[in-house]
């Protein structure tokens, strides 16, 4: 089913709107605090907004007017099925028995509830353990009966609340491919602190910061085109915000470590932009090389070079990732093989150059 959502909860500072498509999973992703858990909650029927309208299909959730009037479903009208971060099951019942609990307290009868939680059973893999109680299961084959538990009852919308955050990492792999499975043309949400989930599992993902939607998008649009400090932290991903100065131009904002100059990036557009517009500027830290002059290899033809950036930075801290080593300066980084590093004597409080041609930078509107 289609959602429309719109909510407001003023102690908490939230005040979201949000279509979802028949179909269509959308990963939530935001700092701790933003507002993600409420998000679910609202439409969970857990939490009673203070305004705000869902339609999920033709259903109305709620509709409230200032002061809180209106109309509002309990959770059990609702349609909407909630997998939260531990399985949570009932532990005095069979694996069975949890997957068809919802149906059968939905009216339907016993042998046709336990013959939708086999089915259920095995399309999350675990049809061998149906007798099993929870105490009997791991963490990840728990995780699955959860999530059967949750589909049993067909409802018009999922919500997940970091469905593999609690499980070991030899675990959650398996169990990603099976959510993929299943929420494939099915109405979901999934918040989420991992890029995999969101790219793995979600057609869209919208980014909340402090009870706000900051950025909303495919997927791949907005994690390889950050728009938010949020979004390229999580890509892991260079961003500089700035204004289009002249073609393959941009000012930066902002210097890119305290006490340097503004600016200006070479940068390959990818959007139409024009002098004046506001553009995003993204680079791959890969593709930042280090030099400790602005002549050397790291940058061949130095800062008058059109098609190169040299950016003169002062290292705050260095950081092993892999084969490689993240070369950090305020805001932005590079990636350097561990012996130019040595080579160069690279340290915090060290001024060194970076440089990125304008092909490894790329400018889009913001
Ligand atoms: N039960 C509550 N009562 C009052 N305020 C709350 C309650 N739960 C959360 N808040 C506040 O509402 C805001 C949003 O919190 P929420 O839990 O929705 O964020 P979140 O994005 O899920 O964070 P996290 O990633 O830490 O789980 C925060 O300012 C939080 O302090």
């Amino acid at each position: 089913m289609n959602l429309e959502f719109s909510a407001q909860v003023a102690a908490r500072g939230f005040d979201v709107s949000l279509s979802i498509a028949q179909g269509e999973t959308v990963a939530v992703l935001g700092p701790n605090g933003a507002g993600k858990s409420t998000f679910l909650t609202v439409l969970a029927g857990l939490l009673r907004p203070d305004s705000g309208r869902a339609v999920l299909g033709d259903r109305v959730l709620f509709e409230l007017g200032a002061g809180g009037r209106g109309r509002w479903l309990p959770p059990h009208e609702r349609g909407v099925s909630m997998l939260a971060q531990d399985a949570l099951l009932f532990p005095h019942l069979s694996a069975l028995e949890n997957v068809a609990f919802g149906p059968q307290s939905r009216g339907v009868s016993r042998a046709e509830a336990r013959s939708r939680a086999t089915a259920w059973l095995e399309r999350v893999g675990v049809s061998e353990l149906a007798t099993r109680g929870p105490a009997q299961l791991s963490g990840g084959q728990a995780q699955r009966v959860a999530v059967a538990r949750a589909l049993a009852s067909d409802p018009e919308l999922l919500l997940l609340d970091e469905p593999l955050a609690a499980l070991d990492v030899s675990a959650a792999p398996a169990v990603r491919r099976m959510l993929r499975d299943v929420l494939a043309d099915r109405t979901a949400l999934i918040v989420t602190h991992d890029i995999l989930d969101a790219f793995t599992l979600a057609d869209r993902v919208v980014v909340l910061e402090a009870g706000r939607v900051v950025d909303l998008g495919p997927t791949r649009d907005v994690l390889d085109r950050p728009r938010t400090p949020f979004a390229a932290g999580l890509a892991a991903l260079n961003l500089l915000t700035g204004t289009v100065a002249a073609p393959g131009v941009v000012r930066a904002d902002s210097p890119v470590a305290p006490g340097e100059a503004a600016l200006l990036l070479r940068a390959r557009f990818v959007d139409d932009l024009t002098a004046g517009d506001r553009a995003a500027v993204c680079i791959r830290p890969s593709a930042v090389t280090v030099s400790v002059t602005p002549t050397t290899d790291a940058a061949p033809t130095g800062p008058g070079d059109p098609e190169r950036t040299v950016l003169p930075v002062t290292i705050t801290d260095l950081e092993p990732r892999g084969d490689l080593v993240r070369v950090r300066a305020g805001d932005v980084a590079a990636d350097a093989p561990p012996g130019r590093v040595a080579d160069l004597d690279l340290a915090p409080g060290v001024r060194v150059w970076f440089g990125v041609t304008a092909a490894d930078a790329v400018a889009y509107r913001l």
